[in-house]
């Protein structure tokens, strides 16, 4: 696995070892005791911030609010039982198929 990959597989572990943990400690337990709406909500914002600091801030921000939507999206996925390893293998199945293709695919299907 990438170092990066290995760093969001290493965050999605400490996140599902949250579970149940107690919320006035953890900000983890307290996301996942808010269940799928409102992690949902938060990831929502965290993805508006970033594209505001992708339009109109510096890359540092960019940086920082990236970080936070991945973070968010981590915890949503735990709250919705989504395996992090899914999702990469998801991506590893896509490799190589340049989305212009498979979007061409998609529309002949429909004109089928
Ligand atoms: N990577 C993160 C991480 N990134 C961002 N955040 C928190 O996400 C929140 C970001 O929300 P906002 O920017 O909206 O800040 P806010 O206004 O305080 O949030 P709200 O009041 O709106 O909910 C902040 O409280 C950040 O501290 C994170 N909290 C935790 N982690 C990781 O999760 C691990 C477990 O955390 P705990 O469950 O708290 O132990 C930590 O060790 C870290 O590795």
């Amino acid at each position: 696995m990438s170092p990066a990959m290995d760093t969001l597989a290493r965050l999605a572990k400490t996140i599902a070892a949250r579970r149940g943990a107690d919320a006035g400690s953890s900000y983890v337990a307290r996301l996942l005791a808010g269940g799928p709406p409102a992690i949902a909500r938060k990831v929502g914002e965290e993805a508006v911030e970033t594209v505001i600091a992708a339009l109109s801030q510096g890359t540092d921000e960019l940086r920082d609010e990236a970080a936070d939507l991945l973070f968010h999206l981590l915890v949503l996925l735990e709250a919705r039982g989504v395996a992090f390893a899914d999702v990469l293998a998801e991506l590893d199945r896509r490799e190589g198929v340049s989305g212009l293709d498979e979007k061409a695919a998609r529309s002949a299907e429909r004109s089928d």
